[in-house]
């Protein structure tokens, strides 16, 4: 655990570092799903300065919700083994420096997102940014083992940011997209709670495995796949998407439903890292289908 400042680092070490804070990885799946969204929102390829600008406004306030989310954890990150190498739980980089570069980031997404696309697209996109970082991180995690529940709201949103952004208004189609991630988010946390339960254990937030154990949070990761098996398919009795999709989820739900089937029978730390390695790969390939499939019927 590190929860002493370390001697200060240069002023590049520490832009290096809160790109840490960003989350990267997850913000790029993140944003991958938006840019499905926006390819799936047009007849055609969207027009592509248009693709980039929303793309780029959407990945700029992830970035900054991403990193005050760090910010306002950082107590907690400390004590956690998979977290306090972050530089806000380590003290290498002050709150203010994690607030004002957040605010920049934040505010220059709003802003390319309000003055290039739309303002539906932006407020959503502010609705998005509180969701997770005042409704989720603020709230809800400290207070229930459900946090997730809810606060998946926030990560289901961008598919239906990229369909905003092309069109200006909301229909069925991206609220399915919304539904798919919003039923996988829980999956996919709670995998990675369960196998990371001691870290959540001492960092006294209140998960679902340590305060009602493995095999209640299994049964719960089951329900929630069962129920993200009937939503991916959604997409094909909409006629949003043909065969090509439909094969590619039947394959990618019977994977998912059996690994969710092996959690409740026989648990190990191992099986569930892998489930929460899958549910990544699942989202990718569910969104990648859905594009492909698009493709096909040009
Ligand atoms: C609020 C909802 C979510 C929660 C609580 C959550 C939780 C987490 C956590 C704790 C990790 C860290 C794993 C680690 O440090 O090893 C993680 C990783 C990841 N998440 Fe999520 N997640 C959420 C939503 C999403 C969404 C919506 C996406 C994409 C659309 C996503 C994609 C990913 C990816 C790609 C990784 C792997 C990152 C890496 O390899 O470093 N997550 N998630
Ligand atoms: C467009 C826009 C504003 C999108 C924001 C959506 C967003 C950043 C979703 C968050 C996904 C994520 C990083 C979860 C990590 O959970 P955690 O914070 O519980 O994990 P941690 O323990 O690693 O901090």
């Amino acid at each position: 655990m590190h929860t002493v400042a370390t001697p200060s680092l240069s002023l590049g070490q520490r832009l290096t570092a809160f790109s840490h804070l960003c989350k990267p990885r997850v913000n790029s799946l993140i944003v991958f799903t938006a840019m499905i969204g926006m390819c799936l929102a047009t007849p055609d390829f969207p027009p592509l300065l248009r693709f980039t600008v929303a793309s780029l406004g959407i990945a700029l306030v992830s970035f900054a919700a991403a990193a005050l989310n760090c910010l306002v954890e950082r107590t907690v990150d400390a004590k956690m083994a998979r977290t306090s190498w972050r530089a806000t739980a380590r003290g290498d980089i002050s709150p203010l420096e994690t607030v004002t570069l957040a605010t920049a980031l934040g505010a220059a997404g709003l802003w390319l997102l309000h003055s290039y696309i739309n303002d539906l697209t932006m407020w959503l996109t502010l609705a998005t940014f509180v969701g997770y970082t005042v409704i989720y991180t603020l709230i809800l995690k400290p207070a229930t083992p459900m946090n997730i529940v809810i606060g998946g709201a926030s990560g289901a949103m961008p598919p239906l940011l990229g369909w905003t952004a092309m069109t200006g208004q909301v229909s069925a189609e991206p609220l399915v997209l919304f539904l798919i991630i919003f039923l996988w988010t829980p999956p996919h946390f709670w995998a990675l709670a369960c196998y990371r339960r001691d870290d959540y254990a001492r960092s006294g937030l209140p998960m679902l495995p340590v305060t009602h154990g493995i095999a209640f949070t299994c049964q719960h990761i089951l329900w929630y796949t069962v129920m993200l098996a009937a939503a991916s398919l959604i997409p094909v009795s909409l006629g949003m998407s043909g065969t090509f999709y439909l094969i590619a989820i039947s394959l990618l739900d019977l994977v998912f439903l059996g690994y969710a089937i092996a959690l409740c029978r026989n648990y190990s730390d191992g099986l569930a890292r892998r489930t929460f390695r899958y549910s990544i790969l699942y989202l990718t390939l569910l969104f990648a289908a859905l594009f492909a499939d698009r493709l096909i019927v040009f």
